[in-house]
């Protein structure tokens, strides 16, 4: 340990020591790498990951609070929650926080309970003085020793001690060069900070500050103040409170590996693991220590060709572990294959809009047609068992398209609230290009396995087909986006509303069956954005919030009855009256299963809802073609979008 301590001081004083002594065992550039990869951090917000009541890991970043400290072996930092930013973007406390707020909480019972948390300390952190070498660091695993209640300008808030579970090891944090940590023989785990019972509640508070003992009973008339009076502004921490230590404990024991080898544990000839839930956390890597998403459809790879988001450091690992990818049956996806009816009945659900059924348009297809007026279509294809069976049909493509080298990966959200969060599923875009979700890789159709050609002949036979009979001029697809979903993706709520497209999307279907469900945008909901913008256009669309409310004002306002101005102030008012805080309920359900087809047509359909899909087995392709418009390619890029599909790749509908 180092022979000289610093005083916890304010943060403008802190002493910029430029280097640590070591490594941390895992470290990150993103917090979602962190969340993938460390099952006591899976928090993507704030400062502590809680489960179950209890906390499991604290992240120790730019808002640790006033009076924050650290030192080799012991951490102290206030619990975040009840807390808003200033105008100088510092977080303060807003409320008093209590014992029974969530956070408090949840650390009082890891520490009743004896549950080390794991610590992770920020580059933006502002205590330890020190540059750290990543943006985000392990550290250790700590104990809970103290929790206790200071006053955070005018409010209670709730300060914890931490102190690091394994003292026989030098921290990597210490100084570089520092003195390794004292042996447990030398050490003495008897000495405790000094405490007192207070005069006026008779709670026994032990003594954090050196300027003087103060009672720590919130509700007590003496609560932080030092015989009497005000504490002073710059407390420093008592130095017995800082160096005791508690002695070892066999029952303190970590429940999670602080950095777990989930490599050592995955058998990649093991078909039933391949695609499970767990073949795609992250990995920490064997050479740098880096926490690795699974990017990739076989595996990962520690610096990932320029997939990260552009403003992180240039990464030079060269680990990387791609897997075999056992190829998997339609048998271990679908529970009912071969036992399912022939014919699939439709079973209505009065929640959901009832299509119109047709059994003989595009026959042996099935063809539900849910059809929103003035909006769109949405045409359900329901394949069968002879449909699937047929050569090249959806039964080999499943295997086809295992077997191609496709370059499925996931990228990074466009519109993250956490910066670095990947899709939850991979991707890749053949033909013109297209993003969606996320900036995707885009291949030119020339670069197209024979699979993906001949998905593109059903999609084009379905996109022609449910457009002709709804009386549309339809647009031929020129671009196929292929997504694969391992066990627990999906994609969540989102529209294909691109100006860029045409008014078809035609998807196929591979593999688990899914649930696809469309719901109304929230603006077109509830009549106003987030922000409580107006609609400048309202459509008053069929369910949405106050309905007939909406109907009148426009037609009053269409009419010429009532003016803009007038217009907007009505529902200005109404709107701040009548709050509607949740989200459209969807209105229509789809159960998509293997070789069926939906096709959404409309544009409007894209502009006023959106839509999510999510499987219900390991492993799922979804390809949807769409008509991109030629003004929207990039000349370098049209090649891409050539193609002319060989007579057997294209489809008649049987
Ligand atoms: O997985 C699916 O069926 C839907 C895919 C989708 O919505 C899309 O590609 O935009
Ligand atoms: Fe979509």
């Amino acid at each position: 340990m180092s022979a000289k301590r610093k005083r916890a001081t304010a943060e403008a004083e802190v002493p910029l020591t430029p280097t640590v002594d070591g490594e941390p065992p895992a470290w990150a550039n993103f917090r979602s790498e962190l969340g993938d990869t460390l099952p006591w951090f899976r928090a993507v917000q704030g400062g502590i990951y809680h489960k179950d009541g209890l906390a499991w890991g604290v992240l120790i970043s730019r808002d640790s609070g006033e009076r924050s400290y650290i030192d080799e072996e012991v951490v102290i930092t206030r619990i975040g929650g009840s807390c808003s930013r200033n105008a100088n973007g510092d977080l303060v406390h807003v409320k008093d926080q209590e014992k029974n707020d969530l956070m408090v909480k949840c650390l009082l019972n890891s520490m009743e309970q004896k549950v080390p948390v794991g610590i992770i300390i920020g580059e933006h952190n502002t205590v330890l003085g020190k540059r750290v070498p990543h943006p985000y660091n392990v550290m250790d695993y700590f104990r809970i020793t103290n929790i206790w209640f200071e006053c955070s300008g005018k409010r209670r808030a709730a300060k914890v001690r931490y102190e690091k579970l394994d003292l026989q090891s030098k921290s990597w944090w210490a100084d570089k060069g520092s003195l390794p940590p004292p042996s447990p023989e030398e050490r003495d785990f008897t000495s405790r900070p000094t405490s007192a019972e207070c005069n006026a509640c008779s709670h026994k508070s032990f003594q954090v500050f050196h300027e003087g003992w103060m009672c720590l009973q919130p509700s007590c008339t003496r609560f932080f103040k030092i015989e009497g009076l005000v504490a002073p502004a710059n407390l420093t921490y008592h130095q017995k409170f800082l160096s005791y230590r508690m002695a070892p404990d066999l029952v303190m024991k970590p429940h999670h590996s602080l950095i777990p080898d989930l490599l050592s544990t995955l058998d990649e000839n093991d078909a039933s693991v391949a695609t499970s839930r767990v073949a795609w956390k992250g990995i920490v890597c064997p050479q740098c220590r880096k926490c690795i998403s699974r990017k990739f459809w076989k595996g990962w790879k520690c610096s990932d060709d320029g997939t990260s988001i552009a403003t992180q450091p240039q990464h030079l690992c060269t680990f990387e572990k791609m897997t075999r990818m056992p190829i998997m049956s339609l048998r271990s996806v679908i529970d009912t294959l071969e036992i399912a009816p022939q014919k699939r009945a439709f079973i209505p659900d009065d929640r959901f809009m009832i299509p119109e059924v047709d059994d003989n348009s595009l026959a042996p297809y099935r063809r539900l047609v849910y059809i929103i007026p003035r909006v769109g279509h949405i045409t359900h294809l329901v394949s069968n068992r002879d449909i699937n069976d047929h050569p090249n049909g959806p039964n080999t493509m499943f295997t086809q398209l295992q077997l191609a080298d496709l370059g499925l990966q996931r990228f990074p959200l466009s519109n993250a609230v956490v910066p670095g969060t990947l899709t939850a599923h991979f991707a890749v875009n053949y033909g013109n290009p297209y993003k969606y979700v996320a900036p995707v890789n885009c291949k030119g159709f020339d670069e197209a396995p024979g699979v993906v050609l001949h998905a593109l002949g059903r999609l084009q036979w379905a996109t022609e087909k449910t457009v002709h009979l709804a009386g549309h001029k339809s647009y031929p697809p020129n671009e196929i986006l292929v997504l694969g979903y391992f066990a627990d993706m999906k994609i969540g709520y989102h529209d294909d509303g691109e100006t860029s497209l045409g008014p078809t999307i035609a998807t196929l279907s591979l593999g688990s069956r899914s649930i696809m469900q469309i719901r109304m945008k929230s603006k077109y909901y509830k009549g106003q954005s987030s922000r409580n913008t107006l609609l400048e256009n309202d459509p008053v669309l069929p369910g949405c919030a106050f309905q007939l409310q909406r109907q009148t004002w426009k037609t009053e306002f269409e009419r010429g009855m009532i003016t803009q101005s007038k217009y907007d102030q009505c529902r200005n008012e109404f709107f701040k009256s009548h709050r509607t805080q949740c989200e459209a309920k969807p209105c229509i359900k789809l159960q998509i299963h293997h070789g069926d087809m939906v096709v959404m047509h409309g544009e409007s359909l894209q502009r006023y809802y959106e839509h999510e899909v999510v499987p219900e087995n390991k492993l799922r392709f979804a390809l949807t073609a769409r008509h991109i418009k030629a003004e929207h390619v990039d000349p370098k890029d049209t090649h891409k979008g050539d193609f002319t599909l060989a007579g057997n790749q294209l489809y008649n509908g049987i």
